[in-house]
């Protein structure tokens, strides 16, 4: 039985983490998404003009898989499209024989700019996969079976290289106990109830933060627009129309931000809320809770991600996720 782990390395503000994996004979840098279900990548054959400062998967290992598709937009409105092969995909020493492999021949520029992501590595569930006629699996699903046991755990850091691991949990990244809590996987993502919230030290939980998706694929953590605006009341910061989100001052009193899943409390610390300066050298930074206005739902992104030890479990049959502090 296959198990292993990967390194995630933290770009610039955490905006992203990337992982390297190997698909055929290249070696990609892959930002891992809990939010998607797409294994897409620069190529051979992706413009040159698109592909500057991009390492690209050379198609020519691969099986073409002829007459499929993909095409995936985000909720940023960023995305790609393109061909779609069937590849050996390595990641951390667990080998996917035959794993689609998205070759993109276009690209949004947000993603041609960021030239230290090579593509995605899509982990939400493969009902969400976009390639037609036949929707394919994520690199997760495809080697699900061959796995010691059918997990995968995210363990992020703020600043520093955190890691993926495949098929094992490993309990020295965690302390105390795990929280499991059932998911409904019915939207295709790792969907979860969280309860009651505090900020900073008064401990009175109050409302309920509600449906929630784990999501390393997004950098913030988006809460309902009650909970975003009584975090800013406590902290100190503002609406910023011109900036499109919160934002607060820098100054490192930011009080964290403490959510109950499970029972549990867990706790965001306010260094990662004040999450980067809206321009730099300035005072004032962006804030890393925003409002889930227009999205539906909650979405625990890196902010949150970053301060526990994730586990993304399918092996009890029903899906569910666990969480402890670390
Ligand atoms: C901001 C990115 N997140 C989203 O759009 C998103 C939304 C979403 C939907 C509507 C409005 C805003 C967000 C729901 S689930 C969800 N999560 C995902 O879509 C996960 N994949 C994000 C891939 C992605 C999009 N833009 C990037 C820029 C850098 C690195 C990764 C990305």
């Amino acid at each position: 039985a296959q198990s292993g782990t990967v390194a995630a390395d933290p770009q610039q503000y955490d905006q992203a983490y990337l992982s390297p994996v190997t698909i055929g004979n290249s070696q990609l840098m892959l930002d891992f998404d809990t939010g998607s279900a797409d294994l897409w990548a620069f190529s051979n054959e992706t413009p040159a003009s698109e592909s500057v400062g991009h390492a690209k998967y050379d198609s020519s290992t691969g099986t073409e898989l002829q007459g499929y598709s993909w095409s995936i937009t985000y909720g940023d409105q960023s995305g790609a499209a393109g061909n779609v092969y069937a590849d050996k995909v390595v990641v951390g020493g667990v080998t996917a024989t035959k794993q689609a492999v998205e070759a993109a021949t276009s690209i949004s520029t947000s993603f041609s700019d960021n030239t230290d992501s090579d593509g995605l590595l899509g982990l939400a569930f493969s009902s969400i996969n976009t390639v037609t006629p036949k929707q394919q699996t994520t690199f997760f699903d495809t080697v699900k079976p061959t796995l010691a046991k059918a997990l995968f755990t995210c363990d992020l850091k703020q600043g520093n290289a955190g890691s993926y691991t495949f098929g094992y949990i490993d309990t020295s990244k965690y302390t105390g106990s795990v929280t499991y809590v059932p998911v409904d996987d019915s939207q295709g993502f790792w969907s979860f109830t969280a309860g009651g919230y505090s900020v900073g030290s008064d401990n009175a939980t109050s409302g309920s933060v509600g449906v929630s998706i784990a999501d390393t694929g997004t950098s913030l953590l988006y809460l309902p627009a009650a909970v975003a605006k009584a975090y800013y009341a406590k902290a100190g910061g503002k609406f910023d129309n011109q900036q499109g989100g919160y934002t607060l001052p820098c100054n490192g009193n930011a009080p964290d931000f403490n959510v109950a899943i499970g029972g549990k409390t867990f706790v965001v610390p306010g260094s990662y809320i004040a999450y980067a300066p809206i321009t730099s050298g300035s005072q004032t930074c962006f804030g890393g809770i925003q409002a889930n206005t227009g999205i539906g739902f909650n979405i625990f992104g890196d902010v949150f991600l970053k301060a526990v030890y994730a586990i993304f479990d399918v092996s009890q049959g029903a899906p569910r996720l666990g969480f402890a502090a670390q």
